[in-house]
């Protein structure tokens, strides 16, 4: 039985979202394996506060089975899979086949092969705590009625939330498998305050949140024995207006 809890994994750590709930995962006493694509100063946050933090190029199939490599050389247990890495790419005119590849390997292939991949770490876990071992995919609210200028984002979200049920009934009981469907959490720094005043109408509640409530979201399906093969959505009541 292993003393020191088994480390949860965060694809995409390095800023923002994956950033947060990481610090905020290691400051429950939590174990955390980050992946980074570029050292940023976040990667830094996360070596002082402890966690082990690994490169991953997750948009090809060479980085993401290299990765998995680099991870089970690292630990050979998992308490949590978040697969939080993502490319926010809009729309080339006339499409971009590249973009589009990038788009389903980031948010499908490498979520794909993780799991099928890694879920030995997974159930070794569960077997040692005696309570199942979790999978998260952070999805987006918008693969629920599509969007105009990021089809193909939006199309491989859709796919995600597609694992999400596939796995959830193939891991089943010793694995656990959610999503987090949000809307705006956080704007980016190039959003103007026409974008911002629009994106903020969207949603019931009008507001920007911050990342804290993807947390509270993660922290919940984590402590939670019994939700398995759902999508939380966390949009602030956008399916309202
Ligand atoms: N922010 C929001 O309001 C919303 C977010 N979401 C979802 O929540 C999650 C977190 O969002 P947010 O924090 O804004 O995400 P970011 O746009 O900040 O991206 C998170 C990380 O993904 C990493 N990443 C991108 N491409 C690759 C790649 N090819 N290989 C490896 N890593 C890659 C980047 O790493 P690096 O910087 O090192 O290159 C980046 O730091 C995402 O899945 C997003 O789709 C959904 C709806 C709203
Ligand atoms: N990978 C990312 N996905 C998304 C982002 C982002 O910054 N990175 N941002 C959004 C927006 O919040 C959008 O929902 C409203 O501006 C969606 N996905």
């Amino acid at each position: 039985m292993g003393h020191t809890p088994a480390p949860i994994l965060i694809t995409g750590a390095s800023q923002r979202i994956g950033l947060h709930c990481a610090k905020r995962l290691l400051q429950d006493g939590q174990p955390v394996i980050a992946t980074y694509r570029q050292e940023k100063p976040g990667i830094a946050e996360l070596r002082e506060l402890g966690a082990t933090c690994l490169h991953a190029e997750l948009g090809d199939e060479a980085g993401i089975l290299a990765f998995i490599d680099q991870l089970k050389s690292h630990t050979d247990r998992l308490r949590a899979i978040v697969h939080n890495a993502s490319a926010w790419i809009a729309e080339q005119p006339g499409g971009d086949a590249q973009a589009f590849e990038t788009l389903f390997r980031v948010h499908m292939l490498a979520p794909y092969l993780i799991n099928l991949r890694c879920s030995e770490l997974l159930e070794r876990d569960a077997i040692e705590r005696g309570a199942p071992a979790d999978i998260i995919h952070l999805s987006d609210d918008v693969a629920r009625k599509g969007s105009a200028n990021r089809i193909a984002y939006c199309a491989s979200k859709a796919g995600l939330d597609n694992l999400t049920l596939s796995f959830a009934a193939s891991l089943a009981p010793r694995i656990k498998v959610n999503g987090i469907a949000p809307a705006l959490i956080l704007f980016n720094e190039g959003d103007d305050d026409a974008y911002r005043a629009r994106t903020l109408a969207k949603s019931a509640m009008g507001i920007e949140p911050g990342p804290d409530v993807i947390y509270q979201s993660v922290r919940y399906l984590l402590d939670s024995p019994y939700v398995t093969g759902t999508t939380l959505t966390v949009n602030g009541g956008r399916h309202l207006k």
